[in-house]
């Protein structure tokens, strides 16, 4: 015990005797002097010791001027934050966007280990408090926060040429995830916007749907994922190719086939936001490239019914002048024509292939551009040769895998002894998808699988029914029950079904 009691003393004494000096320098030794010092002490550590250390800090800029935080450090946060609700002691809990989830990052002065390449390197959280207090609005004077990343000397090479490349990209990706996505939809170009110029207005997109959920055939829907990744991890290929960064799909087929649904698993999948852009709120040629220019990059630009939007400026004016011009007088004509001028869309063919592949669509790069149509036939040719519209994808009615893929998602079932009967009936039908998922919908409290299949049987009894007495059905209704429609309903309710609509009918 006497041992211990003369030990504690002694460190005491030498704790004592370090503060002492330490005060002695501080005050009597100059403050240049003091910083040369202080260089040749970290010399000689740095000769002995092996380590390398990096340090981030969390604010750029210094206290005569406004703090930016770093972007780089933000995305080493966010490489580290899977990491650390793994491997730290002691962590911190935050809010995430959009006040989903909790975010776990390191608490101050933890550290945590990480490997690269069989390199083993830390990550050290520290902070720098100030001395003294004073009021700020700015976080000038505050705590501030550095990252530091110490490595042996011999992986130098590793970490400045591979590992912290690979930190950037991967905190961005988690960055990616963790945002929150937007569906954007442009303002008309008249009325109070054209004052606040804003041009584009969004809401959340929270949409849940991905691949997974959609009924369509399973070697076209691995074909389009894949097309989709190889696309959005294809930077370098389109720099060697010397292409522009961006894609077109062309979605095509029946009203219900899950055009619009599709582009939402597109959304999901990549973590894009999407742009619907209602071409008839479109002034003209220049407009809509103002507003191709002020989308993102990693964003998909749809326009839904396309063969719709563009009838609207050229046709159907047309024909309604032609009508008109035997009854009226010149002068009422010519006012009546400037009015519907200023009221109509001007943008004409060559301005939207001039959007889609001219000089315009080169900037920023990483986009992805969907048309969609329930019409491909009236399409003029040179809006969708490849190159332009690379992939056509047709969606079309509902066969048994997809009727599986549906009843999974609806009913979670993967088999019934009803299943055959749907299978005869699905072969000898057409029915959509929408069709079979709102029979699927279950219409009690109990969610009665049988019945809702039982309701299937009855809407495709009655659609063979139908199809025996009226022939083949153009499209199917949207109502649950099958039924001879004439094309002309969809064209003529074309436009009013944009992509923001289908989303806050869906939500
Ligand atoms: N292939 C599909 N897989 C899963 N669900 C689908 C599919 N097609 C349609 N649905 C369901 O039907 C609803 C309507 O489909 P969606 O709006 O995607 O059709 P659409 O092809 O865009 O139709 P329109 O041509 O009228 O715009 C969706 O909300 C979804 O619930
Ligand atoms: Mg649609």
């Amino acid at each position: 015990m006497f041992w211990m009691a003369e030990f504690w003393m002694s460190m005491g004494t030498m704790m004592g005797s370090i503060m002492f000096v330490s005060t002695m320098i501080q005050q009597f030794v100059p403050r240049q002097l003091r910083n040369y010092l202080s260089m040749w002490v970290q010399r000689l550590l740095a000769l002995t010791n092996p380590y390398i250390e990096i340090s981030f800090d969390e604010y750029i800029g210094n206290e005569f001027e406004y703090l930016k935080q770093s972007k780089t450090y933000t995305t080493i946060e966010a490489y580290l934050s899977p990491r650390s609700s793994k491997l730290a002691k002691r962590l911190k809990a935050q809010i995430g966007k959009g006040n989903k989830n909790l975010v776990l990052c390191m608490d101050d002065y933890e550290e945590i280990p990480d490997e690269f390449q069989g390199a083993k390197v830390w990550w050290f959280l520290g902070k720098t408090v100030p001395q003294t207090q004073s009021l700020s609005y700015y976080p000038v004077f505050g705590e501030r926060r550095h990252l530091t990343l110490k490595f042996h000397r011999k992986n130098r090479d590793l970490v400045a040429e591979s590992y912290l490349n690979h930190v950037i990209r991967e905190g961005k990706a988690t960055m990616m995830q963790n945002q929150q996505r937007k569906l954007y939809s442009n303002n008309p170009s008249r009325g109070y916007y054209e004052y606040s110029k804003k041009l584009w207005s969004h809401v959340v997109f929270d949409h849940p749907l991905t691949f997974e959920h959609l009924a369509m055939d399973p070697v076209k829907k691995k074909e389009i994922v894949d097309d989709l990744i190889t696309f959005s991890t294809g930077k370098d290929y389109y720099v060697k190719v010397g292409k522009a960064w961006k894609r077109g799909y062309l979605l095509y087929g029946p009203p219900g086939t899950g055009k619009s649904s599709m582009i939402a698993a597109m959304a999901n999948l990549l973590h894009y936001d999407i742009y619907d852009l209602e071409l008839t709120a479109v002034k003209d040629n220049t407009e809509l490239r103002r507003l191709l220019t002020d989308t993102s990059s990693k964003s998909i630009i749809v326009i839904e019914d396309i063969d719709c939007s563009l009838e609207l400026t050229g046709k159907r004016k047309k024909k309604k002048k032609e009508k008109d011009k035997e009854e009226k007088d010149p002068i009422r004509e010519m006012a009546d024509e400037e009015e519907e001028d200023s009221k109509n869309s001007k943008v004409t063919l060559s301005g939207l292939l001039n959007f889609i592949d001219g000089i315009w669509s080169a900037c920023g790069g990483e986009r992805i551009i969907v048309f969609t149509t329930n019409h491909i036939e009236k399409l003029d040719p040179a809006l969708i040769r490849r190159g332009r519209m690379d992939k056509h994808i047709e969606m079309s009615y509902c066969d048994f895998e997809g009727f599986k893929v549906l009843a999974k998602n609806y009913l979670d079932l993967d088999s019934h002894y009803l299943f055959e009967t749907i299978r005869h009936l699905i072969d000898e039908n057409q029915i959509t998808p929408a069709d079979v998922a709102e029979n699927l919908m279950p219409k009690t409290i109990d969610r009665d699988s049988e019945a809702c299949l039982k309701n299937l049987i009855q809407a495709l009894e009655k659609a063979k029914e139908d199809k025996r007495t009226f022939g083949n059905p153009k499209f199917s209704s949207t109502n649950g029950i099958q039924g001879f429609v004439n094309s002309q309903v969809f064209t003529s309710r074309g436009k009013s079904h944009s992509m923001i609509g289908w989303f806050l009918r869906d939500v």
